[in-house]
C-alpha cells in the first residue's frame, strides 16, 4: 500500500570500501532486511583504486524502526567492510558561505538559483574584500560581510572568515570570482569544503588572467573550471567544466564576456553536485555519481 511520497522520509546514503566480488549482494541485503525502499543507485568501482562507491537514495515507507536502528545495523556492516559512509536526511539543505571581489556574474546565478528554489542550499550571507556588491546582496534579504584585506592583515581576514563559517555552521564556502589566494592554513582547514572558479579550461592558465594568457596563446577554446580549493592554486580536484568556441577576432575583453556565462554555469552545477552528495574525492580526481 503505497502512500503519499510527503508523508516518506528520505535519505542519501554515500559509502566507499575496498571493492570485492558479491559487495553489492551484501549491503543491498542490508538495506532490504532494514526496509530501505531504494529509489535511485549510481555507482562506481575504480579499476585503479580497487574502491567500490555508491550513492543511494532510499525512504522508510517500509522500515518498521526507526532510522537510528537502521544505522546501528549499518555501522556493523561498515566495519565489516572496511567501509566509510555517510547517512543524511535529503530534506537537509547545506549552510552556504559565499565569497566575491568585484565581478558578480556567479554571484548572481547562484543568488538567482537559490531564491527560485532550484539549489537546495541555505546561503548563510556573502562576504567579499570589496564593497561592489553590497547593495546587490542586500537586495535578496543576505548579510553582506565586508573583510578588506592586504598583504599584511590576511591572517586577520582570513580569521573573520573562518569566526564567520564556525558561526554560522558552514557546510561550504564558494568562491564566486573571489579573487585572493587563501593561505594554506586556510585551506587545510576547509579541505573538501571550499569550491572556486578558475575562469580557464584548466590545467591550461592557471592564476591571474587567465583570459589574456589564452588570447596571448591563440586558444580556439576558453573554458570555466569549477574545482575544490588547494593550497596548490587552481590544481584542486576538478568537478565541472565548459567550454566555448572562439577564434582570430576574439579579443580579451570578448574572452572575458563570453567566459561569463560558462563559469556562473559550471559553477552552479559544481555547488548543486557537492550539496546533493553527488561527488566523491577520489585522490586529485573527483567520482561525479
Ligand atoms: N589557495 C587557493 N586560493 C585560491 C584558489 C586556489 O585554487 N587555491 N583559487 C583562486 C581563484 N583564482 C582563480 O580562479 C585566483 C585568484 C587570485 C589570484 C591572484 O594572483 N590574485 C592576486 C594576488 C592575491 C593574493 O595574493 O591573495 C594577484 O592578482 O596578484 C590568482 C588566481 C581563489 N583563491
Amino acid at each position: 500500500m503505497s502512500a503519499q511520497a510527503a508523508e516518506y522520509n528520505k535519505y542519501i546514503l554515500t559509502l566507499k570500501c575496498p571493492d570485492r566480488l558479491g559487495l553489492m549482494a551484501q549491503f543491498s541485503t542490508a538495506l532490504f532486511e532494514n526496509g530501505a525502499y531504494v529509489t535511485k543507485v549510481t555507482h562506481f568501482g575504480d579499476p585503479e583504486t580497487c574502491i567500490y562507491n555508491s550513492r543511494i537514495e532510499f525512504d522508510d515507507r517500509e522500515m518498521t524502526e526507526g532510522i537510528e536502528t537502521f544505522k546501528i545495523k549499518f555501522d556493523a556492516l561498515a566495519q565489516e567492510l572496511n567501509m566509510e559512509y555517510k547517512l543524511r536526511s535529503a530534506d537537509y539543505r547545506p549552510k552556504v558561505l559565499l565569497a566575491v571581489s568585484k565581478y558578480d556574474h556567479c554571484l548572481n546565478v547562484l543568488l538567482t538559483k537559490w531564491k527560485g528554489g532550484v539549489l537546495p542550499i541555505d546561503i548563510v550571507g556573502v562576504f567579499s574584500n570589496h564593497p561592489d556588491c553590497k547593495d546587490f546582496v542586500e537586495f535578496y534579504g543576505l548579510p553582506f560581510y565586508h573583510f578588506p584585506i592586504t598583504k599584511e592583515t590576511k591572517p586577520q581576514q582570513e580569521t573573520q572568515i573562518l569566526e564567520l563559517m564556525e558561526k554560522e555552521s558552514v557546510d561550504l564556502l564558494v568562491l564566486a570570482r573571489y579573487m585572493q589566494i587563501l593561505s594554506d592554513d586556510l585551506c587545510t582547514k576547509l579541505d573538501g569544503k571550499a569550491i572556486n572558479i578558475h575562469h580557464s579550461f584548466l590545467p591550461g592558465f592557471k592564476g591571474a588572467k587567465p583570459y589574456q594568457q589564452a588570447y596571448d596563446r591563440g586558444v580556439k577554446l576558453i573554458g570555466a573550471t569549477a574545482h575544490y580549493v588547494t593550497a596548490d592554486l587552481d590544481e584542486g580536484p576538478i568537478i565541472v567544466q565548459e567550454v566555448k568556441h572562439v577564434d582570430h577576432a576574439t579579443s580579451v575583453q570578448d574572452m572575458i564576456e563570453i567566459g561569463h556565462d560558462s563559469e556562473a554555469t559550471a559553477l552552479a552545477r559544481a555547488v548543486r553536485l557537492h550539496v546533493e552528495d553527488r561527488i566523491i574525492l577520489n585522490g586529485e580526481r573527483t567520482i561525479i555519481l
